[in-house]
C-alpha cells in the first residue's frame, strides 16, 4: 500500500465509516466546464449505505459528469462531495481501493481471455497478493458467471459479456461500494436481465451499488433508491417507493366504447385524458370515483375495467419537472 499524506486524518478510508453515515454525500456541487457549459448545477446527493442507488436522468443531465467528480476524475468547479465519509478528490488514493467502478464501458484487451485480461488487471494492483491471484480471478469469474467463457478472447465476447468481465474486474477486491455508469446501455433485452439480475445479487451482501441509469423503469426494477437529474439539477431523491407515491395514478377506464367514455370522463372533470385501443385514462378528479363511473353507465358505456393505477417513477418525473422523460439517443 502507497504512504497515504501524513497526518491526514480526513484521508484515511481504511478506518471505518460511522454508521448512518451516507456512502456518497455531495453539497452544492457544480460542475462548469472550461466552455460555459454548467453540467452540475449545485448537486445535494445523499446515497445512504447499503442501498442501489439509481442515478437517472435524460441524456446529457450530467450524471456522467457527477461521477467522474466522485470518482475523483476531474475537479469541481465548487461544492464538495465525500465519498465513504471522505473529501474527494483530495483522498482519492485512500478511497478508490473500496470502490469498485465501471465507467464508459471496461478497458479490456481484446486479444487476450477473459481470464487472463483479470489476470493482468489483478498484477496491475499493488496491494493484491500474487500467491491468491489465480483463485481470485476464478472467484471473480464465477460471480459474474463467465467461468465456462473465461477462456474465450475478449473480442469475441458479447456486449453483454464484455459488461460482465468489467464487473469482475470491478470485483477482484472486496468493494464498499460499486459504481456503475449506464452498466446496460447497448445491451439487448437478454444482456439487460442479466445485469440487472447480477447487480441485484451484488447488493444483496450489502455492498452499496450506485448505478446511472436513463431507463426509469431500469431504476424502479432494480434499486431501492434513486435521484433524478434533470438539465445538471436534483429534481427529486428518495427511497423509489416514496418518490413514486408523492404522484397521483392514472385513472383507468377498460371499454370498448373509447370514444363516449373519453366524452363523459370530460364531463366528469377528468383531465388529461388519454384514448388508447380498448381503454381511457386520465388524472383522477377530485370528486368520489364512484360517481364518475356510476356517470359512464348511465351514458351506456360498456365499463369492463375501472380504477387508478398505481403511479410509477414516470409519473413523479412527469409530474416535477411537468415534461416528458424524453430521451434523446
Ligand atoms: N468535457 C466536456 N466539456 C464540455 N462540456 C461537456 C463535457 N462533458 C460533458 N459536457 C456537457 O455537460 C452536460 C452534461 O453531460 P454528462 O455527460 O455529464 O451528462 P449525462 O447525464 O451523463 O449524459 P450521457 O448519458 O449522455 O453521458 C452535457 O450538456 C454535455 O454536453
Amino acid at each position: 500500500m502507497e504512504e497515504l499524506p501524513a497526518a491526514d486524518a480526513d484521508a484515511d478510508a481504511d478506518a471505518e465509516v460511522a454508521p448512518g453515515t451516507p456512502v456518497i454525500a455531495t453539497r452544492a456541487l457544480t460542475k462548469r466546464y472550461r466552455g460555459g457549459q454548467l453540467a452540475v448545477d449545485g448537486l445535494d446527493l445523499t446515497v445512504p449505505a447499503g442501498s442501489v442507488f439509481g442515478f437517472l436522468g435524460p441524456n446529457g443531465s450530467g450524471k456522467t459528469t457527477t461521477i467522474r467528480m466522485l470518482m475523483g476524475l476531474i475537479e469541481p468547479t465548487s461544492g464538495t462531495a465525500r465519498v465513504l465519509g471522505r473529501p474527494m478528490p483530495r483522498a482519492v488514493r485512500a478511497v478508490l481501493p473500496h470502490v469498485g467502478a465501471l465507467i464508459e464501458g471496461p478497458a479490456l484487451y481484446g486479444f487476450l481471455s477473459g481470464r487472463d485480461n483479470l489476470l493482468r488487471l489483478d498484477a496491475a494492483d499493488p496491494t493484491a497478493d500474487p500467491r491468491t491471484r489465480r483463485a481470485r480471478v476464478d472467484a471473480a469469474l464465477d460471480r459474474v458467471g463467465l467461468t465456462a467463457a473465461g477462456g474465450k478472447k475478449a473480442k469475441a465476447y458479447s456486449l453483454g459479456m464484455k459488461q460482465r468481465l468489467g464487473l469482475a474486474a470491478a470485483l477482484l477486491q472486496p468493494r464498499r461500494l460499486l459504481v456503475l455508469d449506464e452498466p446496460t446501455n447497448g445491451l439487448d433485452p437478454q444482456g439487460m436481465r442479466e445485469i440487472r439480475s447480477l447487480v441485484r445479487e451484488l447488493a444483496s451482501d450489502g455492498t452499496t451499488v450506485f448505478l446511472s441509469s436513463h431507463l426509469l423503469d431500469e431504476i424502479e426494477q432494480v434499486c431501492t433508491h434513486a435521484a433524478v437529474m434533470a438539465r445538471g439539477r436534483l429534481i427529486t431523491q428518495g427511497a423509489v417507493a416514496d418518490l413514486a407515491a408523492g404522484a397521483r395514478g392514472r385513472l383507468v377506464v377498460t371499454t370498448p366504447d373509447v370514444t363516449d367514455a373519453a366524452r363523459v370522463l370530460k364531463e366528469q372533470g377528468v383531465a388529461d385524458v388519454v384514448v388508447d385501443e380498448g381503454r381511457v385514462t386520465g388524472e383522477p378528479p377530485d370528486r368520489e370515483l364512484g360517481e364518475v363511473n356510476a356517470a359512464l353507465v348511465a351514458a351506456g358505456v360498456r365499463v369492463r375495467g375501472f380504477g387508478v393505477e398505481r403511479a410509477s417513477l414516470e409519473d413523479a418525473f412527469v409530474a416535477l419537472t411537468g415534461e416528458g422523460f424524453d430521451v434523446a439517443e
